[in-house]
């Protein structure tokens, strides 16, 4: 099974072609190895940069430059099909607003499979905005000769730009994906130095991740005005061998309910924000990591204008 080929022409690296740059959204139903693909496709090292001014909708989970192209990868963070609540449908308004500005959209399902939660978030996608099927999982198929009559189903439900059967696991079936995806990018200069990692980037990338794991291990529970702030982002200096960063970060949240939500039983679940949090920061910083996470209540915070500046949201 291979990919279709686009209208537009392939790039090869390097020489005199122009640089392609553009921005890739990923998305999905949970559990259809989002993230592995994500991880697979920006490779080892992520560089993160915060705020740029043709980025500030969007919120950069990497971005990696190979040959020409740069691919800035974009998060949809509320893409929630889970729970059907008002606070739910409002976040897919916001998902829905940051994809219609991507130039490329990859739409990640298992292969050989369409649910009805795949249904929904498909549901949400722009019919104008590139978009690549990815059927992933593919090493899990076993009968490979029931794929063909699947995509074309896929085919009937979207107009899809091309299908990408694949395995996230296999570096080969990530590489080709790369090249597909290199095709989609506008032809204008990179946004960033080939190899950007500022120290603000990546304050700005810890208390991301505690976020996304926040929200991932509270589920529906929590208001979406909980945040996570970086109180203390500090590098051992001197160390040749592994870098090694002690971060110390406050979960802001509203009520004191909503702190004994967060801190959970026996303060199970905020143990589990933390070590998720510091595996995944270990890989992305690549050091050895010390979090230290505080829960903390101020009322009324998501109102104050002032505070919120305070706090970077503008
Ligand atoms: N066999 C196989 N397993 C895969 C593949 N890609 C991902 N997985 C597994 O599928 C499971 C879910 O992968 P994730 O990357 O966490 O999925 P996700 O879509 O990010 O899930 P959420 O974070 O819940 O949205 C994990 O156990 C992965 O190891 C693949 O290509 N083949």
């Amino acid at each position: 099974m291979s990919s279709s080929e686009p209208g537009a022409p392939a790039e090869q690296g390097g020489g005199d072609a122009p640089q392609r740059c553009g921005l890739i959204a990923l998305v999905g139903r949970p559990n259809v190895g989002k993230s592995t693909l994500m991880n697979a496709l920006v490779g080892q090292k992520v560089s993160i940069t915060s705020r740029k001014a043709q980025t500030t909708r969007h919120r950069i989970t990497g971005i990696r430059t190979e040959g020409r192209a740069q691919f800035v990868f974009v998060d949809t963070p509320g893409f929630q099909t889970r729970y059907q609540s008002a606070l739910n449908q409002s976040l897919n308004k916001a998902v829905t607003g940051t994809i219609s500005d991507v130039d490329l959209v990859l739409f990640v399902v298992e292969a050989g499979s369409f649910s009805l939660k795949d249904a929904q978030v498909l549901a949400l996608l722009k019919q104008r905005i590139p978009t690549i099927l990815v059927a992933n999982k593919l090493d899990t198929v076993h009968r490979r000769s029931e794929l063909a009559p699947w995509l074309k189903s896929m085919q009937e439900r979207h107009d899809f730009a091309e299908f990408v059967p694949m395995s996230a696991k296999d570096p080969k079936d990530v590489a080709r994906l790369l090249a597909v995806c290199e095709r989609y990018l506008p032809e204008q200069p990179w946004w960033y130095e080939e190899d950007e990692l500022t120290d603000k980037s990546e304050r700005f990338l810890a208390a991301e991740i505690v976020r996304e794991k926040l929200f991932r291990l509270t589920g529906d529970e929590l208001p979406y005005t909980s945040t996570v702030l970086i109180d203390r982002f500090l590098e051992e200096p001197g160390r040749q061998v592994q870098r090694m960063v002690r971060i110390a970060a406050s979960i802001v949240v509203e009520r004191e309910s909503h702190k004994a939500m967060v801190i959970g039983e026996k303060g199970e679940r905020l143990k589990r924000i933390g070590t998720e949090a510091r595996q995944d920061l270990e890989r992305l910083l690549d050091a050895k990591v010390f979090l230290e996470l505080w829960v903390k209540v101020r009322s009324g915070w998501s109102d104050d204008a002032a505070r919120l500046r305070a706090y970077g949201y503008e």
